[in-house]
């Protein structure tokens, strides 16, 4: 790893890349099934804006060390406002609520705005936060073995990090997110992926690795400018009415029609010959 590089300090994730622009983000707390404490929701939200300033990183895979991407939150670990008001005064301690969901919220909306490609992982359970984080993440992945739940009403709450805002958004069927998401039962990688939660499923995690940077390093290859402008614009599109984003995308491709790569691209797909393109 460089000196200086912003993915060297952390304690609860690892930042390594697998390519000169391929980075690996991996949950590192195994021996908790990589549940979330504090310090590595901080540590994500961190990563993820890091990658957003360095165009040495094009495209980015998620995924959990050991035998789990996510046991969503540290149950034994949780931020210590979460649980006990310390004898505040309720308009005094939902005002520090408020500020801490926004900050975890904030970690996984990194992931979506990071204007690189993220590719999720999963293999084992993905539970909770996992599903929030999951669904912040371009494309997903899995392999036989995950088991996914949307937990939260099984501990008393109502998701509050992403997987309500998002799921919908990501499958097809308004129904089977109500299901999930009233009940917290468990489903599998077939069920996924007949939802569309995830696009693909490998028979086992080593499969499930190789193909995420397998995918990675196709699209890392491609003009840096034209992925993120893809991701910005899908993003802008999700969110807002097709006409907003027709109007959107056209003041965007205004500046970034006016961009090297595209002669380049255009050159060598007539040409057939293989071309590089310089980082953002
Ligand atoms: C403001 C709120 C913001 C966000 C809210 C998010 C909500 C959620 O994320 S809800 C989901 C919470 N998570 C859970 O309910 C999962 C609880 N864990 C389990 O059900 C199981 O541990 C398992 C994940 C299915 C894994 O089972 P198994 O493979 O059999 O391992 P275990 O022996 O049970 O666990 C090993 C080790 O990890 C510890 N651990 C597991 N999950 C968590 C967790 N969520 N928090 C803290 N620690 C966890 C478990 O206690 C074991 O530790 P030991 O020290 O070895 O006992």
């Amino acid at each position: 790893m460089a000196a200086g590089s912003p993915y060297g300090a952390f304690q609860c994730i690892t930042a390594t890349f697998a390519t000169e622009s391929v980075l690996t983000v991996q949950l590192n707390r195994s021996k908790q099934r990589n549940a979330m404490n504090p310090r590595m929701w901080d540590e994500i939200g961190e990563c993820f804006r890091a990658v957003r300033a360095d165009p040495d990183v094009r495209v980015v895979v998620l995924s959990g060390s050991g035998g789990a991407f996510s046991a969503g939150l540290d149950l034994k670990e949780s931020p210590s406002d979460l649980l006990s008001s310390g004898n505040r005064d309720a308009s005094r301690q939902a005002y520090r609520l408020r500020t801490l969901v926004l900050n975890l919220q904030a970690s996984f909306t990194a992931i979506q705005d990071c204007d690189k490609p993220v590719i999720a992982a999963v293999h084992g359970v993905c539970i909770g936060s996992g599903v929030d984080m999951l669904t912040a993440c371009d494309i997903r992945y899995c392999s036989a073995d995950a088991i996914f739940s949307v937990k939260e009403v099984d501990l008393g709450l109502a998701a509050d990090v992403g997987t309500l805002q998002r799921l919908q958004k990501v499958v097809g069927s308004d129904s089977w997110v109500r299901e999930v998401c009233f009940t917290a039962r468990h489903f599998g990688s077939d069920e996924a992926l007949m939802q569309g939660l995830v696009s693909r499923v490998f028979p086992n995690p080593q499969a499930l690795t190789d193909a995420a940077l397998e995918l990675a390093t196709s699209i890392a290859a491609k003009s840096p400018v034209a992925v993120m402008g893809t991701k910005h614009l899908l993003n802008y599109s999700r969110d807002h009415t097709v006409s907003e984003g027709l109007a959107y995308t056209a003041v965007w491709n205004a500046a970034m029609l006016q961009s090297k790569d595209l002669t380049k691209a255009i050159a060598a797909g007539l040409t057939k010959k293989p071309t590089t393109f310089a980082k953002l």
